[in-house]
C-alpha cells in the first residue's frame, strides 16, 4: 500500500511555481528522505501534503486516503515550525493539550513516554518558552509522534541538534520505522539521509530530478567504486602482465609495492580482480571499498 501518492502536484506563489507537477510514490513503511538545497521546494511539497497550504494543481493521497480529508489528520503526524511552539506551556501539558485538539486524547503517562523517547524527560514540567533551540525541535517531533500516527513528516528533524542528540533521534526514526511507520523527511545532512533513509528523493527547482535506494542512484549516476587490494609480493615476471590485465579491468590503476588502487563500474569487476590475483598465486590480505557517497551524487545534480 502506498503512504503517498502525488500526481503532477504543483504550486505557484503568483507566478513563481515553486512545486512542479511531481509525481511522487512512498511506500507504506519506507523512511524517505527528500532532499534538495535551499528553495528547492521542499517545504512547499510537505506543507501541500500536510494540509497547511493548498495545491495550485494536481492531486495527492495519504495512506489511500484522497487529501485534503480531515479523517486522515489521525493518522499522521507532522512535526511543527518550532516557533509555533505555545511557550507558556509545560512540555507535558503542551503534549497532552494538542493530543486532545488533534482529536486523538492521550494519558498523561503516554506524554511522559513520548517525551523520554525524544530525551526530554527531565524537561517535562518546564515552560516550551523557556527551552533552547535544540529542546523545542524535539518538542515538536514529540509532537509528532503523540498520537501514535502511521505516516510521520519530520522537516530537518535533527538541524541544530547537538551530536548525542543526533543519534538519539537517529535512533528514535529506525526505532518508528521498525514499528511499520511511514517516514518521510528532509534534511541537508547527506550521511544523515545515506545511512537512515531507505529511499532518497532529490528535489530540484520544484522538480523531482531522481529517486530510488542508495545503490540505484549510485546506479544511474554511474559511479564508479574505488578497491584498495593489500595483497602478497607479485612476481617480477609476472608483474607486467599484470598490470595489463588490471588495466583492462578498471581506471586510475595505481601500483605500489603491496597493494593497488583502481577504480571499477560494479562489484562484480571486484569478484574477477580477486580471482585472476589467485591464477597469479598473490595472496589477498585485505580489500577496502569505497563507493561514492550521496554527497558526491547530490553535488552532479
Ligand atoms: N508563502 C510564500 N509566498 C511566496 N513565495 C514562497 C512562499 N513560500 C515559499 N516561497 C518560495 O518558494 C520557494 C521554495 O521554498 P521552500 O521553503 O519550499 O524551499 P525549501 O526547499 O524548503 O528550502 P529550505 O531548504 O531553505 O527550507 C522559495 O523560492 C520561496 O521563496
Amino acid at each position: 500500500m502506498l503512504a503517498i501518492e502525488t500526481k503532477q502536484l504543483s504550486k505557484s506563489f503568483w507566478k513563481n511555481k515553486v512545486v512542479d507537477n511531481i509525481d511522487l510514490q512512498v511506500e507504506k513503511g519506507e523512511i524517505l528522505g527528500f532532499l534538495g538545497r535551499n528553495g528547492a521546494g521542499k517545504s512547499t511539497f510537505i506543507n501541500m501534503l500536510t494540509g497547511i497550504i493548498q495545491p495550485s494543481s494536481g492531486s495527492y493521497a495519504l495512506l489511500g486516503v484522497q487529501g485534503p480529508n480531515d479523517s486522515i489528520k489521525k493518522k499522521i503526524g507532522v512535526m511543527p515550525d518550532y516557533s509555533s511552539l505555545y511557550g507558556s506551556m509545560t512540555a507535558i501539558n503542551h503534549l497532552h493539550y494538542l493530543a486532545d485538539v488533534s482529536g486523538k486524547p492521550v494519558s498523561r503517562q503516554h506524554c511522559m513516554e513520548v517525551l523520554k523517547l525524544v530525551g526530554l524527560e527531565e524537561h517535562a514540567n518546564k515552560k516550551a518558552g523557556k527551552f533552547s533551540f535544540g529542546m523545542k525541535k524535539k518538542l515538536a517531533i514529540a509532537q509528532a509522534i503523540i498520537h501514535d500516527p502511521q505516516l510521520i513528516f519530520l522537516d530537518e528533524p535533527t538541524s541544530g541538534l547537538d551530536a548525542e542528540s543526533v543519534i538519539h533521534i537517529h535512533l528514535l526514526i529506525q526505532q518508528l520505522h521498525q514499528q511499520g511507520k511511514t517516514i518521510f523527511m528532509t534534511s541537508h545532512n547527506l550521511d544523515e539521509v545515506e545511512k537512515i533513509c531507505s529511499r532518497i528523493a532529490i528535489m530540484k527547482d520544484g522538480r523531482i530530478k531522481k529517486s530510488g535506494t542508495m545503490d540505484e542512484l549510485r546506479a544511474y549516476y554511474q559511479s564508479t567504486i574505488t578497491v584498495t587490494i593489500k595483497h602478497s609480493p607479485i612476481r617480477p615476471a609476472d608483474l607486467s602482465t599484470m598490470q595489463q590485465w588490471l588495466e583492462q579491468a578498471g581506471t586510475q590503476l595505481d601500483i605500489k609495492e603491496n597493494h593497488f588502487t583502481i577504480q571499477v563500474e560494479s562489484e562484480q569487476k571486484i569478484a574477477e580482480i580477486i580471482r585472476a590475483l589467485g591464477t597469479y598465486k598473490i595472496d589477498i590480505y585485505r580489500v577496502d571499498v569505497e563507493e561514492p557517497s550521496l554527497e558526491e551524487i547530490f553535488l552532479e545534480e
